[in-house]
């Protein structure tokens, strides 16, 4: 039995009961917890390790406005089109248009970090090292939002209600750790932080008005988790790709 059916017929939880629910399993199963942030975080990562996350997380980033135009295509609402197309912009920039000029974007600021990392945007670009699981990760990701609900795609995105916190102990840990990092390649983050909270806000919102029957909330912790499986498989293929074999000398 499918936890959403596991759900059916009992009483909905109150909106504070489900964000509990969420937070706990974010605890247990969000990326801030993965070895490799960690490393992280810890200023145990070379540079090589770096680069291949910065390399690999590129093809997540470059594929979140594709999943964000998939949700925009099912949302049967003027109003919610016109706050959810903010994010694809966000991700790809504006064009100059009537006099405004136009504005980088997350995809551009992502190129912008590679090369403060010593990583050319032509590889980037080209997407050259891509490790085979991520693709398929990122993928799963897209895919999960083209065939589930917009209650399921839209939850999915609720991983971001974690994420400033966490790009704020990235941004220090670099700015400590990794000096070899030219600091204009933090601006990703810095950018971050403030749309991320205002994103996982919004989706947090129509969550709450959409999830109203207990089997619905089930789908919707169902869809965080898969999201949290989403970020966590993308770290354990850039774990095991730059891991030293057992028995080498520590040359990284
Ligand atoms: O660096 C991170 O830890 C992190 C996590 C997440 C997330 O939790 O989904 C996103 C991002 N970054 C991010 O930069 C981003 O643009 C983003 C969009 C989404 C989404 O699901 O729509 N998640 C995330």
């Amino acid at each position: 039995m499918s936890t959403a059916q596991a759900g059916a017929g009992a009483e909905p939880w109150s909106s504070g009961e489900l964000e509990d629910r969420l937070r706990a399993l974010a605890e247990e199963r969000y990326h801030h917890r993965h070895p490799f942030n960690l490393r992280m975080h810890e200023g145990a990562l070379s540079p090589e390790e770096l680069r291949c996350w910065i390399l690999n997380r590129f093809h997540y980033q470059r594929n979140i406005p594709i999943k964000d135009a998939v949700i925009l295509a099912k949302l049967d609402d003027r109003e919610l089109r016109r706050s959810w197309i903010r994010r694809i912009h966000d991700h790809d920039g504006r064009p100059a248009e009537d006099g405004r000029p136009g504005e980088d974007g997350g995809i551009e600021r992502w190129l912008r970090l590679g090369e403060a990392a010593g990583l050319d945007r032509v590889l980037l670009l080209s997407g050259e090292g891509v490790l085979p699981a991520v693709r398929f990760a990122v993928e799963g990701y897209v895919n999960f939002c083209r065939h589930g609900s917009p209650l399921e795609a839209v939850a999915s995105s609720l991983t971001e209600l974690f994420a400033p916190d966490l790009m704020v102990t990235r941004i220090a840990a670099w700015e400590r750790h990794y000096p070899w990092i030219e600091p204009e390649g933090l601006r990703y983050f810095q950018v971050r932080v403030s749309q991320g909270r205002r994103d996982s806000e919004e989706a947090l919102g129509l969550v709450h008005r959409w999830a109203r029957t207990r089997a619905d909330q089930e789908r919707v912790l169902a869809a965080f988790t898969f999201k949290c499986d989403v970020l966590w498989s993308l770290l354990d293929a850039v774990d095991h790709a730059t891991a030293v074999p057992a028995g080498a000398s520590d040359a990284r």
